[in-house]
């Protein structure tokens, strides 16, 4: 079954069409981008996928369901756009950002057991930040804040990964380990990616799929 399944998919905001015929596959194990100018749509096709918004005409498909359900239910993690300007500021540790991620394995009520702060420690590990644990999100650098934002989105395992410009403010050195760790959860978890840059797609050796969107349509290179 394909993990995303896109077909036909219009939308507009008040009258204004952004996407047009929006038709789109990724299937398990995918490493997808999505490019295009400016304003082209990319974030809006994001949140269709993820059912912040819905289509007028045609279907989004997340696991052959509804995307609103699967999201709530943890099997997808996201990394929304500018998430690093607004960890600026914000007083919680690198530890309780990344808890946030297993609400729903948590409950909203109840307070964290050792299995979880286990699940934190050893995902902060494998994003090399277990010793920024106690440290404030915003002591940290752009690069390691990134990593941060990612443990908390795979710290549930979800079957799906969608990050929206997520290299935006980082410098070299730190995108290339961002997506050196993005790759292998994608080859050794199998880890299905969705990911809208801007960024040089030379840089990332592990994509394997390209999209793009233009003038409200959706091509693949
Ligand atoms: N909530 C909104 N209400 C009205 N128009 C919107 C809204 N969100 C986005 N738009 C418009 O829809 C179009 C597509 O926006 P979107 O953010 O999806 O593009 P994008 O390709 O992600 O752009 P960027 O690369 O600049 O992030 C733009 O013209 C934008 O101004």
């Amino acid at each position: 079954m394909s993990v995303i399944t896109m077909k036909d998919a219009e939308f507009s905001y008040e009258g204004a069409p952004v996407i047009c015929r929006g038709n789109l596959r990724i299937e398990e194990g995918d490493f997808a981008v999505l490019v295009g100018e400016n304003g082209a749509g990319k974030s809006t096709l994001l949140k269709l996928v993820l059912g912040e918004l819905t289509p007028s005409v045609g279907e989004v498909r997340i696991f052959g369901t509804d995307p609103g359900k699967v999201f709530k239910n943890c099997q997808i993690g996201y990394i929304p756009q500018n998430s690093i300007a607004l960890n600026q500021g914000f007083p919680a540790t690198v530890e309780e950002i990344v808890l946030t991620g297993l609400y729903a394995q948590i409950g909203r009520f109840h307070f964290p057991k050792a299995v979880h702060r286990k699940k934190v420690a050893e995902m902060l590990g494998r994003m090399g930040m277990e010793e920024y644990r106690k440290c404030r999100i915003g002591e940290l650098s752009g690069g390691q804040q990134q990593r941060v934002m990612l443990a908390r989105a795979l710290v549930g395992e979800p079957s799906l990964l969608i990050l929206d410009e997520p290299t935006t403010g980082m410098d070299s050195k730190s995108i290339e380990e961002f997506y050196e760790i993005l790759c292998s959860f994608n080859r050794e978890a199998r880890l299905t990616i969705l990911m809208v840059t801007h960024g040089a797609l030379r840089e990332c050796q592990g994509i394997n799929r390209i999209f793009r969107i233009e003038e409200g349509r959706v091509a693949e290179e």
